[in-house]
């Protein structure tokens, strides 16, 4: 089997036509079956709009534990708010938390939406800050929310060319999908040993579309090797990985690569969206790949088992 040992730059606008003219969904098939990752370049997403994410997450993150506190992730059963300092553990058998924080919102419904309504699991409504603390942080973000999940559903259309299937074969499964944009802030190492930014595991969802800033830190273990690869950082440009869920509907045709944050030597931002699929969406072994190596799974039912294994439950007091 050849391996990959870098990490392919596609250009989107190939695709971007609906004419697959010059061969771009083999090209995006092979990134996903070599390192499953792969970065996006000419995805169509205005850039200011980039840069307006990356500032307010600044904003958010500079303000004081206590304005934060009312946000926390432990008061909402559904992934979303504020995961402050040491909440976290992405490689749940090291025993090391993550030196990060975060900040989760999802598919943006009312409260009175009757899913909400009925507790359906991963249906709440997103918590906020102060409007008179970061007036523009949720439109923002809801703009960008939007934004990644069209890119991230057209993506499916290319990865569906790649494995035989009708191009729309996906779009079904992320009609209202528990995606998750997920603000994240890392700060510059202590140098105390063994820490880590985010510790080695794989994404749960479909796929995660990664904006980074340029710090490093960012390092990948393509399957079938033991050898950590940085990276690379560019300019307007996606990056974008196969997570477990796309992994088992592809039969481990794609390969869901695990993936590490090394502490940075400078503070460090980044904005992952995770397109994790509908709750309900069954995750089987697709038409065509071969005996299933997987037990079916909702998208739900997975999503929920990973998150339990994550987080570390607050402190009772
Ligand atoms: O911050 C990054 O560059 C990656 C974060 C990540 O892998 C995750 O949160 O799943
Ligand atoms: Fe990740």
């Amino acid at each position: 089997m050849t391996q990959a040992t870098d990490i392919p730059v596609l250009d989107w606008q190939r695709f971007a036509s609906g004419r697959d003219a010059d061969g771009f969904a083999a090209d995006l098939g092979a990134a996903c079956r070599g390192p499953g990752f792969f970065l996006i370049k000419g995805h169509g997403i205005d850039r200011n709009l980039i840069k307006q994410v990356f500032s307010q997450a600044t904003d958010f993150f500079a303000q004081p534990a206590s304005v934060k506190e009312p946000l926390s992730i432990y008061t909402n059963p559904h992934n979303r708010g504020w995961a402050h300092m040491g909440s976290e553990a992405l490689d749940d058998q090291s025993g090391v938390q993550d030196r990060k924080e975060a900040f989760n919102i999802g598919l943006d419904l009312p409260r009175d939406d009757p899913r909400v309504q009925a507790g359906e699991p991963f249906r709440g409504v997103n918590l906020w800050p102060e409007e008179a603390d970061l007036p523009h942080f949720r439109e923002v973000m809801l703009a960008y929310y939007n934004a990644a999940w069209g890119l991230g559903v057209a993506l499916h259309r290319a990865f569906a060319r790649d494995l035989g299937l009708a191009e729309d074969w996906f779009a079904p499964h992320f009609t209202a999908p528990m995606a998750t944009l997920r603000l994240l802030s890392y700060p510059p190492a202590s140098g105390t040993a063994g820490e880590i930014g985010a510790g080695a595991h794989t994404d749960y969802g479909a796929v995660t579309l990664l904006l980074t800033d340029g710090e490093p830190g960012l390092q990948v273990r393509p399957r079938g090797s033991d050898t950590w690869l940085d990276v690379p950082h560019m300019d307007d440009t996606f990056v974008v990985n196969i997570g477990d869920c796309l992994m088992r509907w592809s039969n481990d045709i794609y390969a869901s690569s695990p993936h590490r944050v090394a502490p940075p030597r400078n503070k460090r931002h980044s904005v992952a969206f995770f397109l994790d699929p509908n709750p309900d969406s069954v995750i089987t072994a697709l038409p065509g790949t071969g005996d299933p190596r997987y037990p079916a799974v909702t998208g739900a039912d997975y999503l929920r088992s990973r998150l339990d294994a994550t987080y570390t439950p607050p402190e009772v007091s």
